[in-house]
This record gives structure tokens, C-alpha cells and sequence, in this order.
């Protein structure tokens, strides 16, 4: 590692066409999934357990062989490359270190399987150790660290090598909640003091929305939506993308009237809700439709959002700032809403929402949505 950004030498990773079939029946795990990640993107890979994230990436580090389709450096097809060939730096949930070598062997390894020599290897792995500030338990074995200090061993193994492009499947997910949010800053520091080219796998929202330049929704194997964190996070292109953004209120209605534009509204809950349609078809009165709401955008007091939702709030839970309600419609739905407003279980809450904020799609069950396909851990 020279201290400095390495130099570029490739401007595209592309996967084209990519097909993994595990067992010869069955769906396959990618479906000719097309991505490409431009030099200096930090691309999140989001999806709820078994869309195919860590698939995606097994099969661009060689890792898992294709079944059909290729992957580009540039030019350069490098699906028949063996991994060590393909140069990329790679960081595990698990942090897959050897626990029989001490930190500084565990950082010189990739050098070593490069043919680096010892002097060279011994100086490029404390480099990467000083990156993530760990020199000083270069001696020690890796159970002699703590779960974030192991983390930061695995990053500086994958950096040790000066890889371009770093691949990371769900790397935070072994830690508890406040090392995950350090570790995440940490992550970003390195990608852009090192002017890293980053994919990373993850099914956590926020991670996904603090950390990446551009997210890649992946479902059953195929690419559902792309496009920065706050494209995606506010414009959702569907009920299954919307579940993976935080929008937790997801239930079923039916089409009252259309109005101008992409105005819909929907009878849901004993009342109409006025919202805004977001699939691009033609609704017709009566269809089943999706409706999605996030909690934060609900308010207690309808006043003049132009909704009205009746809820008696069940469950109400302190989180410093707000209160986090859990609430029942009269047709038994369960909203999920945020408030800084005073409430007690019990109450019964008039919720108002802006219909900006009330999305409707053309999808007749919330099933198979984001929140269907719940994220693990
Ligand atoms: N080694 C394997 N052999 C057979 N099937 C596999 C193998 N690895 C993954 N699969 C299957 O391929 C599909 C995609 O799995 P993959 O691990 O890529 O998903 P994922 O989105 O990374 O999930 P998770 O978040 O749980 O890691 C799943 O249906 C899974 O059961």
C-alpha cells in the first residue's frame, strides 16, 4: 500500500447476462442479472434473505462459477480468471480469519499468495493495519481481539493487497448496534480516502441509505430497482422496494376514483385515502391495490394533510426524540407510526398523511413485498 490512491486502472465492472442455478430444478438464484459498478461508485446491494445478494458477489469474486452469462473488466472478460487473478479485496460477515495466525500473518496472506516478498509483505501489511489503527495488536491472535477489532483485521487484509474494486458481504452484521454504526463510518472513510470501488451486500436499510452512492434492489435473482439513496428511498418503484425503504405500513385497498395526474383514491380502513400512484399502469376503479406508508410520515391529527385515518394506539414505546406507536384500524389493520406528539395506548388517533406520501401500486396483495419477504437478523 503507497499512501496514495492507486492508480486507475479500470473505469467498469460489468456482470452481463449472469444466471447461478444452484440445482438443476428450481429457480436460479440470478436470473441474467445485468449490473455494472462505474470506478468510485460505493454501490449497496439490498434484498431480503435468499434474493441472491451474496450469490451476486460469490460469482464476481470466482467464488461460484456462472451458469451462464459473463463478467467484464472493461474490456477484459474475467469470469474464467481464477480469484486470486481477478484483484479484488474481499470482507466477510464472518470475518474468515485464520485463527492460528497472529493479526500482522492474517493482513500478510493475500500479499503472500501474490509471491509478494517478506520485507515488502511485512511493511504493506502494517500499512493496512495503521488504515483501520490496529498496528499495535499486530503481534496478537485473533481471539485475543474483539469482534469489531476482528472486523477491522478482515478490512485491512482486503486493503493490504490495494485492490481497486472491495467487495463486502454483510460485514457488520456479526457486531452489536453501536460498533456497527462505528465500523460503518469507518468503512466510508476508507472508501473515500482510498478512492475505493466498493460492492456491498447487505439487507439493512440504513446502511444501505448512510453508506452507498447508489443502491441496487436485487428480487428472486433479478434487478428490481437502481438509483441513488434518495431516488430510491422517496420514489420506490415498487410494494417489494418500498418494504426494503421503510415503509412499514403496507396494506391492501381497493380503487375508489383516479384523479389528474398519478392522484388515486383508495377505500382502505372504513374510509377513502388520498394518495398517489406510483406503477406507471392504468388503475381502474375496484382494482386491489398496495398501499405504502412509512411511519414517520403519518401525523397525529389529520388537521389539513387531506387524510383522515382512524387507529386506537396499542402499543406506544419511548425512543427518546418520539414515540413510536404501534396503532389498529377499525378493520383490524395494524399501523406503524412516528410522533413527537404526546400519546398514550389506548387513545384513539385521528392520522393525518400527506398524499404525496401515501403511495399506491398496482399490486393486489402485499404479499411478495418487501415486508413479506421480511430481512433476517
Ligand atoms: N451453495 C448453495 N447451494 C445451493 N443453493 C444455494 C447455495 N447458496 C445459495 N443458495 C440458494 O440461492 C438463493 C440465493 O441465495 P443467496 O445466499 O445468494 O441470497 P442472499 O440474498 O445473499 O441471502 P442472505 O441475505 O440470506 O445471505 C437462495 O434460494 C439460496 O437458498
Amino acid at each position: 500500500m503507497t499512501g496514495t490512491k492507486p492508480a486507475v486502472t479500470f473505469e467498469r465492472l460489468s456482470m452481463r447476462g449472469v444466471t447461478r442455478q444452484y440445482a438443476k430444478a428450481g429457480a436460479p438464484a440470478l436470473a441474467e442479472l445485468d449490473l455494472d459498478l462505474e470506478r468510485g461508485e460505493f454501490v449497496a446491494l439490498l434484498g431480503p434473505s435468499g434474493c441472491g445478494k451474496s450469490t451476486a458477489l460469490a460469482c464476481l469474486a470466482g467464488l461460484q462459477p456462472l451458469t451462464s452469462g459473463s463478467i467484464w473488466l472493461d474490456d477484459t472478460r474475467i469470469d474464467t480468471l481464477p480469484t486470486e487473478k481477478r484483484g479484488f479485496g474481499m470482507v466477510f460477515q464472518n470475518y474468515a480469519l485464520f485463527p492460528h495466525m497472529s493479526v500482522q500473518r492474517n493482513v500478510e496472506f493475500g500479499l503472500s499468495m501474490r509471491g509478494v516478498p517478506k520485507a515488502q509483505r511485512q511493511e504493506g501489511a502494517l500499512r493496512a493495519l495503521r488504515l483501520v489503527q490496529l498496528h499495535e495488536h499486530a503481534a496478537k491472535l485473533p481471539s485475543q481481539l474483539s469482534g469489531g477489532q476482528q472486523q477491522r483485521v478482515a478490512i485491512a487484509r482486503a486493503l493490504a493487497i490495494e485492490p481497486e474494486i472491495v467487495l463486502m458481504d454483510e460485514p457488520l452484521s456479526n457486531l452489536d448496534a453501536a460498533l456497527r454504526i462505528e465500523m460503518r463510518t469507518e468503512i466510508k472513510r476508507l472508501y473515500q480516502e482510498r478512492g475505493l470501488t466498493v460492492l456491498y451486500v447487505t439487507h439493512d436499510q440504513e446502511e444501505a441509505l448512510s453508506l452507498a452512492t447508489r443502491l441496487v434492489v436485487l428480487r428472486k435473482g433479478v434487478l428490481e430497482q437502481t438509483g441513488t439513496p434518495q431516488e430510491v428511498y422517496t420514489n420506490p418503484v415498487s410494494a417489494y422496494v418500498a418494504g426494503f425503504m421503510g415503509y412499514r405500513n403496507l396494506f391492501p385497498a381497493q380503487v375508489e376514483a383516479t384523479g389528474h395526474g398519478d392522484a388515486v383514491g383508495v377505500r382502505a380502513h372504513g374510509t377513502v385515502i388520498h394518495g398517489s400512484h406510483r406503477s406507471g399502469t392504468t388503475l381502474k376503479p375496484g382494482a386491489g391495490v398496495t398501499v405504502a406508508i412509512r411511519p414517520e410520515d403519518f401525523v397525529v391529527g389529520s388537521g389539513a394533510t387531506g387524510n383522515s385515518v382512524k387507529a386506537v394506539a396499542e402499543v406506544v414505546e419511548y425512543h427518546g426524540r418520539e414515540l413510536s406507536v404501534r396503532a389498529r384500524t377499525g378493520d383490524d389493520t395494524v399501523l406503524h407510526l412516528k410522533t413527537d406528539q404526546p400519546v398514550a395506548a389506548g387513545a384513539v388517533l385521528d392520522l393525518g398523511v400527506v398524499p404525496e406520501r401515501v403511495l399506491v401500486y398496482a399490486e393486489s396483495s402485499a404479499s411478495g413485498t418487501g415486508a413479506g419477504e421480511a430481512p433476517h437478523g
